[in-house]
C-alpha cells in the first residue's frame, strides 16, 4: 500500500488551545516510522500551512467561519491529490473540523466512498442547532446531502458541495448527542452504533451491520473518520471533549483491522489529539493509543 500523511494542524473548530500540536505529537511519537516499518511506502507531505485571519467574526454563533473554511478548501484539494496518486490519505489532526476537507476531498476523487465516523459525538449539528458554534461539532452538517436545506449559507463555506448521504455514514461509539442532533440523526435514517449498540452486540456485529448497511457488496472506497474521544477516556484524556464509557484500544484496533482487511480503506482523519491536555503519562498514552490505531488501518494484525 502507498499511504500519503497529511498534518493539518488545525484548532479554530473548537476552544481549547493544543489540538494544532497533533500532528507533531504523532510524529514525535515515530508514527511515520510505525507504517514504514509495516512495509507500507509512505509520503509525508508535511503539514498544511494556514494563513491566520484575525478578522474572523462569527456568523449566526459559528466561530471562525473565514479560518476553517479556506482551511477546509487547502485540505479538500490536498486529500484529493493524494488520492488521485493512488495514496490512502491519512490526515493527522487537529481538530475535527478538518473532515470537512478530508471528505470533500475524498468525494471528489472517488465517486462512490462511504463513511465510518468513530466518535462519542455525531458532529452533525448545523449552525443553528450548534449550541457552542464549534465547528469540530457541525463538521458532517455541511457534507450531507439531505441536511442542505436547513444549512444557511456561511461565508467561505459556499464552495462546500454536500457530496455524501445520510445512508452511505455509519456512526460507532456516540454517547453524547446534542437535542438537534438526535433529530436529525433519527429523521435522516443514518445507521447509529453508539456505545449502547456495542455493549449488546459487541464490535464484530456492530462492525458487520455497519458495513451491511453502507457498503454490502464491499466494494465502495471507505473513509474511516476516527475522533480519539470515541476511545475511553481512561485510556485517550488528552482530548477536548472526552465522554465516560468510551471504547477501549482493542475494540478501536479491531474497526481499524476489519477495514483494513477490506482493502477499500481509501481515507483515514486520526483527530483531536490534544497534547497540552492531561497529564505526560495521559498524554503518552492518547498518542499511543492513535498511532496503534494508525498500524491497524495500515496492516497491523495482533495475530503477527
Ligand atoms: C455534542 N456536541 C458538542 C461537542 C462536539 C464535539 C466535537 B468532536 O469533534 O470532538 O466530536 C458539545 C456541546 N455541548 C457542550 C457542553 C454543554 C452541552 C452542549 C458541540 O459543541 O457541538
Ligand atoms: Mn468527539
Ligand atoms: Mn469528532
Ligand atoms: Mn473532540
Amino acid at each position: 500500500d502507498k499511504v500519503g500523511v497529511i498534518g493539518v494542524p488545525s484548532c479554530k473548530g473548537q476552544s481549547a488551545g493544543g489540538v494544532q500540536h497533533g500532528p507533531k505529537a504523532l510524529r514525535q511519537a515515530g508514527i511515520i516510522d510505525k507504517l514504514t516499518q509495516l512495509g507500507v511506502e509512505v509520503y509525508d507531505y508535511g503539514d498544511l500551512v494556514f494563513e491566520q485571519f484575525d478578522d474572523d467574526t462569527p456568523i449566526l454563533g459559528l466561530k471562525n467561519p473565514k479560518n476553517i473554511g479556506l482551511a477546509a478548501k487547502k485540505i479538500s484539494d490536498q486529500v484529493s491529490r493524494v488520492i488521485k496518486d493512488d495514496q490512502i490519505a491519512l490526515t493527522l489532526g487537529g481538530d475535527h473540523s478538518l473532515s470537512i476537507g478530508t471528505i470533500h476531498g475524498h468525494a471528489a476523487a472517488e465517486k462512490n466512498m462511504c463513511l465510518v465516523w468513530v466518535d462519542a459525538h455525531a458532529d452533525i449539528n448545523t449552525p443553528l442547532t450548534s449550541p457552542s458554534g464549534n465547528v469540530h461539532g457541525m463538521a458532517l452538517s455541511f457534507l450531507v446531502k439531505e441536511l442542505k436545506e436547513y444549512i444557511p449559507q456561511i461565508p467561505h463555506f459556499e464552495w462546500i458541495k454536500p457530496c455524501i448521504s445520510a445512508k452511505d455514514i455509519a456512526y460507532i461509539g456516540l454517547r453524547d448527542l446534542d437535542p438537534g442532533e438526535l433529530w436529525i440523526v433519527r429523521n435522516m435514517g443514518i445507521s447509529c452504533f453508539t456505545m449502547h449498540e456495542v455493549d449488546r452486540y459487541g464490535i464484530d456485529m456492530v462492525l458487520r451491520m455497519s458495513m451491511q448497511a453502507i457498503n454490502p457488496h464491499g466494494d465502495r472506497p471507505i473513509h474511516l473518520s476516527f475522533d480519539v474521544d470515541s476511545l475511553d477516556p481512561r485510556i485517550s484524556a488528552a482530548t477536548g471533549t472526552p465522554v465516560p464509557g468510551g471504547l477501549s484500544v482493542r475494540e478501536g484496533i479491531y474497526i481499524a483491522e476489519e477495514l483494513a482487511a477490506t482493502g477499500k480503506l481509501t481515507a483515514v482523519d486520526l483527530v483531536e489529539v490534544n497534547p497540552l491536555l492531561g497529564t505526560k503519562e495521559e498524554r503518552d498514552l492518547t498518542v499511543y493509543a492513535a498511532t496503534e490505531i494508525a498500524r491497524a488501518c495500515f496492516g497491523k494484525k495482533r495475530e503477527g
